[in-house]
């Protein structure tokens, strides 16, 4: 019984995008297991579609007037017709008035409006069909009506969406379908509505996964396009953007940002004597170790060579030295002579050096750190005079 479970586990798991590292699969079920930086170019991504989505319908809903008019008595597709103009106006606006923020709330209020215009569009046009009896073409056209649901359905197939927001979206939808049965119920051909209504089901199915395999590239794009190869943290640009982000949280929530400048010592010898790749072995090992020491909400990133950069939210000068001596504590590896890894370090705090910017909190954490070198290395400098304090690596 076990083996067969075992089994069947793998086989849903070589059923799973191969771009994803295991440990990123719950990034498909749910967004708020995203980070920072892959929330934001979802939801630019998100609006951006949605945009798109927004031009095609604003475009082509009225072009659909046309064979209304050729079909339909004159107060039907004067309803129709107001309808449409109206679905049109609100593309148009969306259109024009929703830019991307990088904000996820934003995008699903986009993608919200997107799909409500339709589905009010869908129900009144199809309460005011039901006003009528309709024969032959102009049955045949009111028909037509009823492919919007799956066109909105299928639409949801060009957004990234994880598992929980498709789930979401695709109810919606279907109790938007189940309203207009239940508006039409007296005269409700039933195999009909249960067929279209599976159609549904099915097109939701295909358009989640075409979702979701959207997103894994996604994950995986942004992983490399963020991540430094060698030590597997946070690249410097990547980081810059981290930085700004945490720095407006900060200045708007009046609360504390620390950010530390890690140099490693005497790291030149350990490539001339133990060559290239001793080297990487020991920056890699000393990210490990650093990471292993930071809260999950801090931030490293490799700034370039043996450089390092740690960012720490809501954490004031005093909680962040006491972190960074932590971390010296723990240390940051070995050299391949058997000696600890030491480092020096400048540390910048926003609300006790009165920064003005994220670059100027950064520049100063490097003249830190530059100060820790020159006064004599392994050591935490966090104030602007030789106050640089010698740290317990060594
Ligand atoms: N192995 C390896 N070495 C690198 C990498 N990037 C930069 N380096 C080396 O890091 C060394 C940095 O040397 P320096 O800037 O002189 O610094 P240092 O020897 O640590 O001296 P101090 O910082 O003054 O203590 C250079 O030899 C670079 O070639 C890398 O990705 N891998």
């Amino acid at each position: 019984m076990l083996s067969l479970i075992d089994l069947l586990l793998s086989r849903l798991a070589s059923l799973l995008p191969s771009e994803l590292k295991s440990n990123e699969f719950i990034k498909l079920a749910v967004p708020h297991r995203h980070s920072m930086l892959l929330s934001q170019r979802r939801a630019t991504l998100i609006v951006n579609r949605v945009r798109m989505f927004a031009f095609l319908f604003a475009v082509l809903t009225p072009i659909w007037g046309i064979i209304d008019v050729m079909v339909f008595s004159y107060p039907l597709w004067l309803g129709l017709a107001t309808f449409r103009l109206l679905a049109c106006a609100a593309f148009v606006c969306l259109l024009l008035f929703y830019r991307p923020s990088g904000n996820l709330f934003d995008a699903y209020r986009a993608l919200a409006l997107l799909f409500a215009v339709p589905t009010l569009f869908y129900i009144a046009s199809h309460t005011l069909l039901g006003e009528y009896q309709l024969t032959q073409l102009s049955a045949v056209v009111a028909a037509g009506y009823a492919f919007l649901p799956f066109v909105l359905m299928a639409g949801l197939a060009i957004f990234p969406l994880t598992l929980l927001e498709n789930l979401v979206m695709a109810s919606v939808l279907l109790l938007a379908h189940a309203i207009a049965g239940y508006l039409s119920w007296a005269t409700l051909n039933w195999p009909s509505y249960a067929g279209g209504f599976w159609l549904l089901l099915l097109i939701a199915g295909v358009a989640a996964l075409a979702s979701l395999s959207q997103l894994a590239f996604m994950i995986a794009l942004v992983r490399q396009a963020i991540r430094d190869p060698l030590t597997g943290v946070f690249s410097r640009g990547s980081g810059q953007e981290i930085l700004t982000l945490q720095w407006d949280t900060a200045r708007r929530h009046d609360t504390g940002l620390a950010v530390a400048f890690i140099d490693l010592d005497h790291f030149k010898p350990i490539n001339d004597t133990y060559g290239h790749e001793a080297g990487d072995l020991v920056l890699r090992s000393c990210a490990q170790h650093m990471l292993s020491s930071l809260r999950s909400t801090d931030t490293l990133l490799r700034w370039g060579g043996e450089e390092f950069v740690v960012i720490m939210p809501d954490t004031d000068r005093e909680q962040a030295r006491l972190a960074l001596e932590r971390i010296v504590r723990r240390g940051l590896g070995v050299r391949p002579d058997g000696k600890a890894v030491t480092a020096s370090i400048g540390l910048a705090e926003r609300c006790t050096d009165f920064v003005e910017s994220a670059a100027e909190l950064l520049e100063l954490a490097d003249r830190r750190m530059y100060l820790a070198k020159t006064s004599g290395r392994n050591r935490l400098c966090f104030e602007s005079d030789d106050a640089a304090v010698e740290t317990s690596a060594a």
